[in-house]
């Protein structure tokens, strides 16, 4: 037999397994990586996280990354060449935490890497008749395995989309096996580039599960930040905090059809960015207003999207909402929420035991987990299939 399928044959039976999850979201501010311990898998899964760093990304590769991020006219030859690139670079900053946790690489069993979404097009957005769902993660599965030597599951989101999907959010299937609590309406809220939600219902009943993107977290504060400030981002909302809400503002920002559409959903940077602030502004009359008035009303416009959404979805009185993702360190966010569903008990993820800047390269490693020894998992009209290819170190 092969000896790649034996060896994978054997980790898959392995009772208890050591998987790195990583993640790279579109916030672009670094690669997320999380070791944990799993034993069983499915509604047993039992996990541990046994490390965690966050690398920030260098300036240059930053600005590689956003000159083909989620554009249209983007050069086709810095996408292949950033293919193989990200790859090999995540590989470099897996052996870097590794080195720096000392633990071997042959200590790990599997990495499950997301890669780097570059293009998201469901067809809601790119309405082109005859073309299917589709997204685009770059970062080949092959070069990781291969830099470091250890086993690799990549490229979730395609299966996704073959099985009737739009290719996220994927948060869908951890968030089952890790939030659910019968007895308890919960509402796991991930405030990242994107923001998006998984509810699940205190009767345990699976066809009353929601999982869906809700609309920007942080990308147009983040890019309305570069713009006017040159900051990668507003550090603890100070900017939002010394401007106001322009409400014509708002009201034409939260007008957008993506937010009349039926959930479940998908967006991303494609839609939500710059363009859309500059168009809502010109519809509203306000290009004048202040760059601090525009970070605040744009903070206000993330809130906003998500606490309309939950109040339009949920009996917002008996729910407790775990946040995670950097957009939960947004204080003015945070507080907005706060105010807006004044009954809901509103803590991060840590509340559940799960670190809220790990939470979403945990569930890539659980993914990779379910790749390996899991069984297709039925949840309401989602997609039952196991994603993840598999690339082998020889
Ligand atoms: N102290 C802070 N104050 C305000 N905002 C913060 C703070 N810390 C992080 N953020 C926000 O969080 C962002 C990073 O979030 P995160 O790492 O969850 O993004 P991501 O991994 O790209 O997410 P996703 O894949 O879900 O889009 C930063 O770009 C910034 O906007
Ligand atoms: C295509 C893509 O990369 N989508 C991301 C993005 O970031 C947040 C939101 O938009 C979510 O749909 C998804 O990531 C998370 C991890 C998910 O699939 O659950």
């Amino acid at each position: 037999m092969n000896q790649n399928l034996q060896k994978l044959f054997s980790v898959a039976q392995k009772n208890e397994k050591l998987g790195i999850g990583l993640m790279s979201g579109t916030s672009l501010d670094g690669l997320d990586i999380a070791l944990c311990r799993f034993t069983g898998n499915g509604l047993k899964t039992q996990f541990s996280l046994v490390k965690f760093i966050t690398i920030p990304y260098r300036e240059d590769f930053k600005k590689d990354v956003q000159s083909i991020f989620a554009r249209r006219d983007a050069d086709l030859e810095k996408v292949c060449l950033l293919n193989a690139l990200i790859g090999s670079f995540h590989g470099e900053l897996v052996l870097q935490a590794l080195k720096e946790w000392d633990i071997q690489p042959a200590e790990v069993d599997f990495i499950a890497s997301h890669g780097q979404t570059i293009y998201h097009a469901p067809k809601r957005l790119h309405q082109k008749p005859g073309y299917p769902n589709a997204t685009l993660q770059i970062g080949d599965g092959d070069h990781l395995a291969i830099k470091t030597g250890i086993l690799t599951i990549s490229d979730f989101r395609q299966k996704h989309i073959a099985a009737g999907g739009e290719g996220a959010p994927l948060a869908l299937y951890g968030d089952v096996l890790l939030g659910s609590k019968v007895g308890e309406n919960r509402i796991l809220l991930n405030i990242g580039g994107i923001a998006n939600l998984t509810f699940l219902s205190a009767d345990g009943d699976a066809d009353k599960i929601l999982c869906t993107d809700i609309g920007p977290g942080n990308t147009m504060i983040d890019a309305a930040c570069r713009r006017y400030f040159n900051l990668p981002y507003d550090e603890d909302s100070k900017i939002a905090f010394s401007g106001k809400v322009n409400d014509a503002l708002l009201n034409t920002l939260l007008a957008g059809l993506f937010f009349k559409e039926q959930a479940p959903k998908t967006t991303g940077p494609e839609l939500f960015n710059l363009s859309y602030l500059d168009e809502a502004q010109r519809q509203s009359g306000t290009e004048g207003l202040s760059a601090e008035d525009i970070i605040c009303t744009l903070s206000a416009f993330t809130a906003k999207s998500i606490s309309d959404f939950i109040l339009q979805h949920f009996k917002a009185d008996d729910i407790r909402i775990f946040t995670s993702g950097g957009g939960a360190r947004n204080i003015y966010i945070i507080n907005y929420l706060k105010k807006a569903l004044p009954n809901a008990d509103i803590k991060d993820t840590g509340a559940l035991g799960i670190d809220p800047d790990a939470k979403e390269a945990i569930l890539f490693a659980l993914l990779g987990n379910e790749s390996l020894c899991g069984e297709p998992l039925k949840i309401g009209t989602n997609p039952e299939v196991l994603m993840g290819k598999f690339s082998f170190a020889v």
